[in-house]
């Protein structure tokens, strides 16, 4: 498990630490972090040229003395002096190691550019003449490093609010930050490399945390020898309508492959016609009325993908949710649930799995808020409705109440493309059936998903059922492949 944290718990970390060691102990420790990372980028150091932007506090500090140890290796090291004040041990260490203070031109010639200008001390979009810097750093030719976090992103929330560092590598120091793991931040990021600063032992539980393939290994039901198909989990889908046909047929997809025992799709006539041709595996009940009294029995269900919103599709969404088993809430059953919050009071789990436009509609809440502050909208929502909350998106995030909310690390922008969101309901649908929580049904449909489309994708377009197919290929990956129980 990754786990990341906010602001203050990394300050508060800090000064527990701080308070046992020789002063400045840390940031020499953070500097010879910064250091090794900027000479691998570098390759040979000697005759390099760096420019540091170096900002008032001790983001600085780390980046001047990462300068020196450079300085001492035969690098050009200039600084960019850019706060109301410098970190003078810091700037004299470097001058002793032979660096120099330079104007913002030398930014253009740089091999290297250290952004030092803040950390986790900033506060708010970045002021001038920060944002000039940022900017003029962001179009110079030489790759960036930023430390601690890229200057202009949140480091609590992953949050840009004007200019931005956009680095190559961040080199982050002691633990990673949320800001980190959530885009638009993490796209700034760029690779994240941790310096370990000796924090460990004094960090509290974390803010957000993400699975590694390892962590969904072990979540992953395996079928075993007293396993049959109804042991392993039935799950029930209810989607489609007589205009979308193809949601069905990509969210029975996507559960198939993601290990149901069994999947028995409810509908009306176009979409089973749709769904028996796909998948004869499916077992399939063709709804005349819309009820889900003759369908069987079943552990979970997914409900909504092109189901539409009329009262057909209202009547069959509070059947579903009438039922005792979790039920996983997507697409048109969220504009329902929107319209007709009572249909969530039930005494089973509900997992919703909006983009941040369906959230947008459920809370009541602007959409590019949504965009911009995806972790703090998914811990709202999931302690409004009382439910779990999958947040789609270029990050998705998974958010329960009084758990850390999961960050989704695998994926692709390639999945931005329709019918892809239909295969992670049934993905996720299926963990349910077969056992998983919501919490890990989510967190661990995203990250399969995800690699599955990394995997359809390779570089070039997917369809939604090239995502279904990678699906098998990615729990192989995750699980080692062959292993029997
Ligand atoms: N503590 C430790 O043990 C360790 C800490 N470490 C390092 O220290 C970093 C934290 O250092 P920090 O607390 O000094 O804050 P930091 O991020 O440098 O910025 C603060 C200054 O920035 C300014 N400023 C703020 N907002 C701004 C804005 N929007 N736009 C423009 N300026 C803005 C403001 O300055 P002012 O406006 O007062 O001039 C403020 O005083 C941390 O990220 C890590 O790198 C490591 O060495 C490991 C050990
Ligand atoms: N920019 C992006 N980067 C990574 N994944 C994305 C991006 N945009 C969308 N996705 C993913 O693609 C899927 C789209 O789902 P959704 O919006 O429900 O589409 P549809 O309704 O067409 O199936 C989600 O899993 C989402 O996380
Ligand atoms: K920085």
């Amino acid at each position: 498990m990754r786990t990341a944290y906010t602001a203050d718990q990394i300050r508060g970390a800090e000064h527990e630490l701080m308070a046992r060691l020789p002063e400045g102990t840390l940031m020499q420790r953070a500097a010879t972090g910064l250091a090794a990372v900027c000479a691998d980028l570098l390759g040979r150091v000697y005759g390099k040229r760096v420019v540091l932007l170096v900002g008032s506090g001790d983001n600085g500090g780390d980046a001047l003395y990462a300068g020196e140890r450079l300085a001492r290796r035969g690098a050009w090291v200039g600084a960019v002096l850019a706060g109301s004040k410098t970190h003078e041990a810091g700037l004299a260490a470097l001058m002793r190691a032979g660096g120099r203070v330079v104007e913002r031109d030398a930014l253009e010639r740089a091999d290297l550019i250290v952004d030092g200008l803040v950390g986790i001390g900033a506060s708010g979009a970045l002021r001038e003449p920060y944002r000039a810097l940022v900017e003029e750093a962001n179009a110079a030719r030489g790759p960036i490093v930023a430390v601690d976090v890229p200057s202009g992103v949140d480091a609590g929330s992953g949050r840009v609010e004007g200019p931005a560092v956009r680095a190559r590598v961040t080199v982050t120091m002691g633990a990673y930050k949320t800001g980190l793991l959530v885009d638009p931040g993490a796209e700034h990021a760029g690779t994240v490399e941790l310096v370990d600063i000796g924090l460990g032992a004094h960090l509290p539980d974390p803010d957000v945390a993400a699975l590694t393939g390892a962590d969904v290994d072990v979540l992953l039901p395996r079928p075993g020898n007293e396993s049959d198909k109804y042991r392993r989990g039935v799950l029930g889908v209810a989607a489609g309508s007589d205009t979308f046909t193809g949601a069905a047929v990509l969210a029975v997809g996507g559960a198939l492959r993601a290990g149901a025992g069994m999947v028995r799709y409810a509908g009306p006539g176009a979409p089973v016609a749709q769904v028996r041709a796909h998948w004869p595996e499916a077992v399939v009940t063709e709804l005349e009325r819309p009820s889900i009294d003759d369908v069987g029995r079943v552990q979970a269900w997914v409900l909504g993908p092109g189901l539409g919103t009329g009262d057909w599709a209202h009547e069959v969404a509070a059947q579903v949710l009438a039922s005792s088993v979790p039920v996983l809430i997507d697409a048109d059953a969220l504009t329902l649930v929107a319209r007709d919050r009572g249909l969530l009071r039930r005494p089973a789990p509900v997992l919703i799995t909006p983009h941040a436009g369906e959230l947008a509609r459920l809370i009541r809440a602007d959409r590019d808020d949504i965009e911009a502050a995806r972790l703090e909208h998914a811990r709202r929502a999931a302690a409004e409705l009382g439910v779990t909350v999958l947040l789609k998106g270029s990050t998705t995030v998974v958010a329960e109440e009084s758990r850390p909310v999961r960050v989704n690390v695998t994926g692709t922008s390639w999945l931005a493309t329709g019918g892809t969101g239909d295969v992670l309901a049934g993905v996720a649908g299926a963990l349910l059936a077969q056992g998983l929580s919501c919490y890990d049904a989510a967190s661990c449909g995203a990250f399969l998903h995800g690699l599955a489309g990394r995997r359809a994708a390779e570089g070039a377009p997917l369809t939604a059922a090239d995502v279904a197919t990678a699906v098998p290929a990615a729990i192989r990956a995750v699980t080692g492949g062959g292993r029997l129980s």
